[in-house]
């Protein structure tokens, strides 16, 4: 089957090509080729200043590519004018590490904000669907409270079921837990992989917890110096004799071990 037919075009929902971009003189990205099918999770790792961010806002049309295509669902986003961007980042979830919860308003009338903005829907059925969302990621006992008397992983709880009321077909998440605590990190490593089983969404993930990355995805990705240097099944990618990857790994195990010993 080749690449450019419409059948696997359509399997695709993130599609990046050769994706260039510079900020003066340092060339943030070098050559970016990113697939990643519907309904999977895909994990983006690298050292700081790889170039993840500026990936993942080229994907929610924040940033104009000076090379190469990016394709959301099959549509090129450097081609869609406003209302279309618009259109799209609707389709989004996005959770990045601040929560950016209102915090003047309750637990439930910051899940019903997308609600009320964006549709239709009738108070009751606001009620229904926010009520039924909460449900979901343990909240039913916290509608009344607001932001600020929150632990920070039920805020994330709060800040995963508004970016995801919408039932969104693509979620992005850059770098969710940092700065949490063991726990709240496990708990919003769960969230992820809900957001996956329960809304059967397309994920697409930074984070530098790699424990974390090699449960979650279907595939992961290795960012250095602006390309992707590897990307695949955990598996294949644990096995990887690319030196940035071996490297990243022999790290992270280094690191993982100093922790360890400062435990116990
Ligand atoms: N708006 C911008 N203007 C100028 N340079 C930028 C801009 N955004 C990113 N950069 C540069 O692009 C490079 C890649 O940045 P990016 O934020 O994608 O890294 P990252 O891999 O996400 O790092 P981190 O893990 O620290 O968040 C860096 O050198 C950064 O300084």
């Amino acid at each position: 089957m080749s690449d450019t037919s419409s059948e696997s075009a359509h399997k695709l929902a993130i599609e990046v090509r050769d994706l260039h971009k510079s900020f003066g003189d340092n060339e943030a990205l070098r050559g970016v080729d990113l697939v990643v099918p519907e309904g999977t999770t895909c994990v983006l790792m690298g050292i700081s200043g790889s170039g993840k961010s500026v990936l993942m806002k080229h994907i929610m049309g924040l940033l104009r590519p000076d090379r190469g295509t990016v394709l959301v669902e099959g549509q090129d986003v450097a081609q869609m004018d406003e209302a279309t961007l618009d259109q799209m980042r609707r389709k989004q979830g996005i959770l990045f590490q601040a929560n950016a919860l209102f915090d003047s308003l309750t637990v439930f009338d910051n899940v019903a904000f997308p609600l009320r903005e964006r549709t239709r829907m009738s108070e009751a059925e606001i009620q229904e669907t926010v009520n039924k969302t909460l449900a979901k990621v343990g909240l039913s006992h916290a509608t009344t409270r607001f932001p600020g008397e929150l632990s920070g992983g039920m805020q994330k709880r709060v800040g995963f079921a508004r970016a995801t009321i919408l039932q969104p077909r693509i979620l992005l998440y850059d770098d969710p837990t940092a700065g949490l605590d063991p726990l709240t990190t496990a708990a919003v490593n769960e969230i992820i992989t809900t957001g996956k089983q329960q809304l059967g969404a397309t994920s697409l993930v930074i984070t530098p917890d790699v424990a974390a990355a090699f449960s979650m995805a279907d595939s992961l990705a290795l960012m250095h110096e602006g390309r992707i240097v590897e990307v695949g099944p955990p598996d294949v990618f644990r096995e990887s004799q690319h030196p940035a990857v071996k490297a990243f790994i022999r790290n992270w195990l280094a690191r993982r071990s100093q922790h360890r010993k400062h435990q116990g």
